[in-house]
Parts: C-alpha cells; structure tokens; sequence
C-alpha cells in the first residue's frame, strides 16, 4: 500500500515537473525578443503571402541590414512578385524548396557585399520561412482556385462579385471611370442542342480567348454564367467601351470550331454601362443587363450601351 502511494506521489511529481518544465519553455518562447524566435512566432499567424514576406523582411532587416528583397513565383497561372527596399549591385539568391517541390526565389540586394556569417544567418532565417511560405504558397493556390471558372480558366462570377465592390469604391472615391460590358453568346442552346455540349464548351474556351486578345493587360475579364461573360475597363467612358463590345463580338464572330466537315460558328450581344458615382455594384450591373437584354431584343449580334439622358436612363443601339 505504501509502496503504491509513493509511486502515484513520484508519478505526480514528475507530471507536475514537465508541466513546469513546459510552461517555463513556452515563457521564454513567447517571451524572447530576439529575431529567430519573433520570426517563429510572426510566420505562424498569416497565411498572406504579402504579409509573410513582410514580416520576413522585416524580421532580416533586424539580424543584417539590406538594400531590396524581391521575391517571385509562379503560382498556378499567375506570376507573384513581391519587392521592397531599393537594389545595390551585391546581390544572394536562393530558390526556396520543401522536400523537392519549389515554392520560389527570393533575391536579396544591397550596396556592399554580403558576408559569410551573414549568408549563414539569412539561410537560417529562410529555414524558419519555408514551411509557413509553403502554407501561404498552397492557400494562395486554393483562393485563385476559388476565384477561377474550371472550364476557361479566366476568372468567376465571385471575382466579378468582388471586383464590381472595388471599383465601385475607387470610382467614388477617385472619380476614375470603369465600364462594364455584359457579353453573351446568341442561341447557344441551339449550339447545344445541334453539336452537342463538347463543341459547346470549346466555343466558350475560344470565347475566353478571344476576350482575352480584343481586351488589354489592365482590363478584366470574367465568366459571369454559363454562355455570358463580362469585362471592366478603368480609366474607359462609355463610347470606348461600346468600341471594346464590339471589338470583343467581332472577336467571337471570328471563331471557328470544327465539328465534322461543319465549322461551328456563334454571335453574340453585349451590353455596356459606365459607373455612375454612387452608384452600388448591383445598380450598375443591373443596368449593364438591361442594356444587354435590350440587345437581344432588338435582334441579337449587336451592342447596347446603358446611358443618362436628361435625368432618365435611355438605351442605344
Ligand atoms: N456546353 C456548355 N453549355 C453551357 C454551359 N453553361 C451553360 N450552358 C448552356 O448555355 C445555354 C444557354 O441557353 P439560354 O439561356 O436559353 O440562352 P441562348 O440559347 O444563348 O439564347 P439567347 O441568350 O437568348 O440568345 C443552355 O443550353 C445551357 O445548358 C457550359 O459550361 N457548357
């Protein structure tokens, strides 16, 4: 009996020893101030990659001082680059891996030269890094999927959604102006109906591409529903925008997908409508399919634009 007392009373101790023990380490963990474990505990509570990287920056400029950090990866179809600071013509790269797979290059660029000690104290640094980088790289992969149509590969209804908000905003509080076209295929059912729903969604493939080639860089485009997609433009008025539309149909006119010893061709309507200051995303949207729907009323294969006359809101062909 006694001797089974003195075991559970060591078993106590002992417990009580560890619990001490630990308490002690994660006290001095979270209590320590030096860059290592700041970095530790920073990493762990973003998975931004802009704001990694910004702590990362941060936590380096306090153990060796540098000019520029630029950091660069391909993440799926996108090119991430993240760069602060200003350059010098010493420079050390690295091409940041976990267990064979590359999750990008950082580049780091100063006025003098880089030290052996201090190359030490960036690639222990960069240790600390990867997997939270890793993290960051997969959930930046898993948002772009969210935000991406499967079948074109250009961006969804839900980047539209958030999209429409910023501009919206930035319009209001800039006075830039945004256009958005309404595009949708004419009689695509049809296309369906007659060639099946392969050749259907290689239409809408060669649709997204040919969004893609009458649109520039800074212009967006999105797959808004099933056979109708949409395109912001800043910095465009209405009459540059009905130019886009139209420039965009005859794109899609041009298309040509083989089916046999037929080659299946489409229309398609658009409508445009500029911002109006104060407008909410919804209202403009609205009147952006007002002016399309008036397209397809009046015959389909042309291009509406949504517009104020005198107070009241008129549409022309
Ligand atoms: N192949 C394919 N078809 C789709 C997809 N999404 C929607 N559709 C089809 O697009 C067609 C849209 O038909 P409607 O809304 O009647 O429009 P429409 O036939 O183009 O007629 P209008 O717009 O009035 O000219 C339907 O047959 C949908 O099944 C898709 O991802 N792939």
């Amino acid at each position: 009996m006694a001797g089974n007392y003195r075991s559970l009373h060591n078993a106590q101790t002992t417990e009580q020893g560890r619990l001490v023990a630990l308490r002690q380490a994660r006290e001095a963990w979270s209590g320590a101030d030096d860059p290592v474990a700041r970095l530790y505990r920073r990493a762990s509570t973003t998975l931004s990659l802009e704001l990694l990287l910004g702590i990362f920056a941060e936590e380096l400029a306090c153990a060796l001082p540098f000019g520029q950090l630029v950091y660069r990866h391909r993440l799926g179809h996108q090119d991430f680059v993240y760069s602060t600071g200003v350059g010098g013509p010493h420079r050390c790269d690295y091409q940041l891996t976990l267990e064979g797979i590359n999750y990008g290059a950082l580049c780091l660029q100063r006025r003098t030269r880089f030290h052996e000690e201090e190359l030490e104290i960036i690639e222990y640094l960069l240790g600390i890094l990867i997997c939270p980088l890793r993290n960051a790289c997969q959930y930046a992969l898993v948002e772009q999927a969210a935000l991406t149509d499967a079948l074109t590969e250009i961006p969804n209804k839900r980047a539209l959604d958030m999209s429409l908000v910023r501009d919206c905003s930035i319009d209001d509080r800039h006075g830039d102006t945004f256009t958005l076209i309404l595009c949708d295929l004419d009689h695509f059912k049809d296309v369906n109906d007659t060639y099946g729903h392969v050749i259907g969604d290689h239409l809408l493939q060669a649709t997204a591409r040919a969004l893609r080639e009458a649109t520039r860089e800074g212009d967006s485009i999105f797959r808004f529903g099933g056979e109708e997609f949409a395109v912001i433009l800043p910095h465009t008025n209405l009459a540059d925008g009905r130019e886009v539309a139209d420039r965009i149909r005859a794109g899609i006119n041009g298309i040509r997908v083989p089916c046999g010893n037929q080659q299946v061709r489409v229309t398609a309507s658009a409508g445009v409508a500029s911002h109006r200051l104060g407008e909410t995303p919804d209202q403009w949207l609205a009147r952006a399919d007002d002016a399309l729907y008036r397209a397809k009323n009046a015959g389909r294969n042309c291009t509406h634009v949504a517009h104020i006359i005198a107070g009241s809101e008129t549409q022309s062909a």
